[in-house]
């Protein structure tokens, strides 16, 4: 089987300026400002129904703002001089077409090396010819990134792609998602409800509330980061009792040090 290389695409720097998006009478997002700095690995957060999936979709250009805008490396986002692709939490495979197909979905021309690079990169060259109904969720979701990573893209949006994975597989799919982040460069915007995620996987923390960013906050945990770490317990810790609070309450006090043995239970 020849196989081919995926280049590494350098990420795109985002700049969003006053992002508004209403619907009817209600006003989703509300004068948004954001800077995204090319190859950066951001995670969203948020309490249901704020505006996650809506920052996504207008990211992905699935909807239009009421006003404001976004630029991606300083011009407007929709020129289409850059890739983007998107990955829901259903991994949305024709279920008449083998996994291979799949990944070259709308290609043209002689796609199938680069499909077949793309599966190893996500570690399913084995199951190429197989169909989707005979591959386990998260072996589906592996298969949607894959169809994301043939792209070569610069823009990666995830909507809660891990979210109905059990947890041993939600964290292989975290580290896979981080492995892929650092080998190809491109930046990342990842809708997720689980806290421990964003800590373990992003540069930054973003909690959207009132249709703004409420919480901006850098994750400066070494990589790769354990889950058993006292400095990934506290930050998780504050994140969470924040995203819990009312908008505008103060980040609480870090609270006093865990033992990691005593956080282990918990992997
Ligand atoms: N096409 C639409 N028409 C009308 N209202 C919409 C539309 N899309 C989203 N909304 C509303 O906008 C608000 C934000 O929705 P969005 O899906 O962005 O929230 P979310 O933060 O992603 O929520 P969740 O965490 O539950 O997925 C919700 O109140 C939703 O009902």
């Amino acid at each position: 089987m020849t196989q081919t290389h995926l280049e590494p695409a350098l990420g795109v720097a985002l700049t969003i300026r006053g992002l508004t998006r209403r619907y009817g009478e209600q006003t989703v997002l509300d004068h948004l400002d954001l800077d995204i700095r090319a190859g950066e690995f951001v995670a969203v957060v948020g309490r249901s129904g704020c505006g996650k999936s809506t920052l996504l979709r207008l990211l992905a250009g699935l909807d239009t703002p009421t006003s404001g805008g976004v630029r991606a490396d300083g011009s407007p986002l929709d020129t289409g001089h850059f890739d983007t692709r998107l990955m829901f939490q259903d991994a949305r495979l024709l279920p008449w077409k083998t996994v291979l197909a799949n990944v070259g979905l709308g290609l043209k021309g002689d796609w199938q090396p680069r499909a077949h690079a793309a599966l190893a990169e996500v570690g399913l060259s084995e199951h190429a010819g197989k169909w989707p109904s005979q591959l386990s969720g998260g072996q589906r979701q592996r298969v949607a990134l894959a169809r994301a990573l043939i792209h070569e893209p610069q823009l990666l949006l995830l909507d809660e792609p891990l979210g109905a994975l059990d947890a041993l597989t939600r964290i292989e799919m975290q580290q896979l998602i981080e492995r892929l982040w650092r080998r190809h460069g491109f930046t990342v915007l990842l809708v997720t409800h689980d806290v421990e995620e964003a800590v373990a996987i992003a540069d930054r923390v973003l909690l959207v509330e009132q249709g703004r960013v409420g919480l901006d906050l850098a994750v400066p945990l070494a990589r790769p980061r354990r889950r058993g770490d006292v400095h990934f317990a506290l930050l998780q810790e504050r994140l969470l009792s924040r995203v819990l609070q009312q908008p505008d309450a103060p980040l609480p006090e870090p609270l006093p040090p865990i033992a990691p043995a005593a956080l282990r239970w918990a992997l």
